[in-house]
């Protein structure tokens, strides 16, 4: 008998699930959950190039003021975002930023505003499969710094503001009970998500970067959420998270260069 070994079996060949091998993708992957996004971030990238698309992990590679960038949505979930993470690992991703869609659970924060996440609870079950429950989730402090400074600087004059908080990462959408709404509230969670937590994980285990900005979709505090209609100041924050992050990767780089 000879039980295999997935990470000795796939590492640096072209992956299962993501249809990409190394030299597809850049060293930054911005990771939205619906594949619509990734087109969306490609209009962003010069010379930005459908590299595959295959189950729900659609890629575009191009370059943003000369870097390599891709872009991979992960679907909805942690499962099929651990999936898309430690593919992109296999094949040379060296940093990770979720550009997602989240709902507020602080009162203050309107539909459009954006979110940094300087951690998430692991309300889910992949993580599980990684680490002790007690382990935190937190993204890379260095590139969530810089993502933050940027944010706040780009977003100044703008109607949208920053916020910057603590997320839960959650497994079920409609799981979602009033009652467990309100003890998530208490906790001073500033958002819910479905991706982050796993891919901290993630991260943390295999030395890599991940980072976490949302747009706003709806306040679950004041029920104001839309639902039956195309939700235009969400689309408007999809368009601000991903000029954030792309300016983020641009000064990241320069500081990185600086430094040697
Ligand atoms: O818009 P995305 O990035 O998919 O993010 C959010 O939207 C989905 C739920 O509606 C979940 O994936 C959640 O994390
Ligand atoms: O985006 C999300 C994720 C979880 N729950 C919500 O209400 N919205």
């Amino acid at each position: 008998m000879s039980i295999l070994n997935k990470h000795e079996t796939t590492l640096g060949q072209k992956q299962y699930h993501i249809a990409l091998a190394p030299g597809d993708i850049g060293e930054y992957v911005l990771l939205p959950g619906d594949p619509a996004r990734s087109d969306r971030v490609a209009k962003y990238l010069d010379n930005g190039v459908l590299m595959a698309n295959n189950r729900e992990h659609r890629t575009f590679t191009g370059t943003y003021k000369g870097i390599k960038i891709s872009v991979t949505s992960t679907g909805m979930g942690c499962p099929s975002a651990a999936i898309a993470a430690e593919e992109l690992i296999n094949i040379g991703a060296k940093t990770l930023i979720r550009i997602g869609s989240s709902a507020a659970l602080d009162p203050r924060i309107n539909i459009g505003d954006l979110m940094i996440s300087t951690s998430s609870m692991k309300n889910e079950g992949t993580s599980k499969f990684y680490v002790p429950d007690c382990f935190p989730a937190a993204p890379d402090f260095e590139f969530t710094h810089e993502l933050i400074m940027t944010a706040k600087e780009m977003m100044d004059e703008s109607e949208q503001k920053v916020y910057i908080g603590v997320s839960a990462t959650d497994d079920a959408f409609y799981g979602e009970t009033p009652e467990f709404l309100e003890s998530l509230r208490k906790l001073k969670v500033m958002n819910i998500e479905m991706e982050a937590s796993a891919l901290y994980t993630i991260g943390h285990l295999r030395d890599v970067r991940v980072a976490c900005i949302c747009g706003c979709s709806g306040n679950l505090t004041n029920s104001e959420v839309i639902y039956t209609k195309k939700n235009e100041r969400l689309a408007e924050a999809w368009d601000k998270e991903i000029q954030v992050v792309l300016e983020t990767i641009a000064r990241f780089e320069e500081a990185k260069k600086a430094k040697k």
